[in-house]
C-alpha cells in the first residue's frame, strides 16, 4: 500500500486547522500534507506534528495575495523578488516541519508568452538550487485549466521538458492524478514513464474531485501499480470528501487491509 498523507486544507475540515491533525493521526494517517501553513507559526504546525508523529510530506510555497486570487508568482515578470521572499519564508517551515518537499506554484500567465517562460525558468532554477543546499526538493505541477483557468503551467510535457532541460537532481514533477487525468489522460502509461522524476503524487476522483472510489479513474488498480512501479514516496489525498472526512474514509480502510 503506498504512505498515504491526508491534506489537511480539503480534508478534516470538520475541525479547526490544527487540531486536523490530531484527528488525521486517529483515523490511521502518518502522513499529512498542506496547502498553506502560512496562518499558523512554524513551531505550531511542528509541534501538532510531532505530537501525532506524523510527517508533513508536503506543502506550497507562498502563492502572492491569496484574496486577490493569485495562484503563485513564479512564471510573473515583475515578481521575482517576492518569489525569492517566499522561498525564505517556506524555508523557515520547511526547517521547523522536517518537511523535505516544497511545490512552487506558476500562476496565472499566457503559457506560450516568451517573458513569462523565462521568468518561469529563472524562478524554478533559483527555488531549486535554494532548497537543494538543504537538502528539499523542489515541486512543479502542472494544474488543468477548467479548475484554474488562465494557470501557466497547464502541461505535464512542458513540466517534464523544464525539468530535464534543467537537470537539478532536487527539482521534480509533483503528480497529481487529478489534473493528469483531465488534462492529458493515460493515467497509468504516464505514471510509468514519469515516475523516475516523480518526487509526490496526489489523488482525487475524476471528475467531482471527492474521494478516489468510483467515478473515471480505477484508483484500485493505480495504486497497486504505484506499488508495482516501485514508488516510495507519498501520495496525497487532495479531496474534498463527499460528506463527512471520516465517513468518506472507506477506501482508505480497504487499503489498510491490504498492508
Ligand atoms: O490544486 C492542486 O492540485 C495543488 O496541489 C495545489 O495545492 C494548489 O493549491
Ligand atoms: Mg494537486
Amino acid at each position: 500500500m503506498p504512505i498515504f498523507a491526508a491534506n489537511l486544507t480539503l480534508m478534516f475540515n470538520e475541525w479547526s486547522f490544527l487540531d486536523r491533525f490530531d484527528a488525521a493521526a486517529d483515523a490511521g494517517f502518518r502522513a499529512v500534507e498542506l496547502q498553506f501553513p502560512y496562518d499558523h507559526a512554524p513551531d505550531a504546525v511542528a509541534a501538532r506534528l510531532e505530537r501525532n508523529g506524523l510527517t508533513l510530506a508536503l506543502f506550497n510555497m507562498p502563492p502572492g495575495d491569496r484574496t486577490a486570487a493569485e495562484r503563485g508568482l513564479a512564471a510573473l515578470p515583475d515578481r521575482f523578488d517576492e518569489v525569492r521572499t517566499g522561498v525564505d519564508t517556506a524555508l523557515r517551515y520547511a526547517e521547523a516541519t522536517g518537511c523535505r518537499r516544497l511545490h512552487l506554484m506558476s500562476g496565472l500567465a499566457d503559457a506560450a508568452d516568451p517573458a513569462a517562460q523565462a521568468a518561469y525558468r529563472r524562478a524554478v532554477a533559483y527555488a531549486a538550487s535554494a532548497l537543494g543546499g538543504r537538502g528539499i526538493d523542489l515541486l512543479l505541477e502542472p494544474i488543468n485549466g477548467r479548475d484554474v483557468p488562465g494557470y501557466f503551467l497547464n502541461s505535464f510535457t512542458a513540466a517534464e521538458r523544464l525539468i530535464a532541460d534543467l537537470g537539478l537532481s532536487n527539482l521534480k514533477l509533483q503528480f497529481d492524478l487529478y489534473h493528469r487525468q483531465i488534462l492529458h489522460g493515460d493515467v497509468a502509461m504516464a505514471l510509468r514513464r514519469l515516475l523516475p522524476v516523480t518526487g509526490h503524487v496526489q489523488i482525487a476522483s475524476v471528475p467531482s474531485r471527492h474521494e478516489p472510489v468510483g467515478e473515471e479513474l480505477n484508483y484500485p488498480f493505480l495504486f497497486a501499480e504505484l506499488d508495482r512501479l516501485g514508488y516510495r514516496g507519498f501520495v496525497g489525498c487532495e479531496y474534498r470528501p463527499r460528506a463527512g472526512t471520516l465517513d468518506g474514509l472507506g477506501w482508505f480502510a480497504s487499503q489498510r487491509k491490504t498492508e
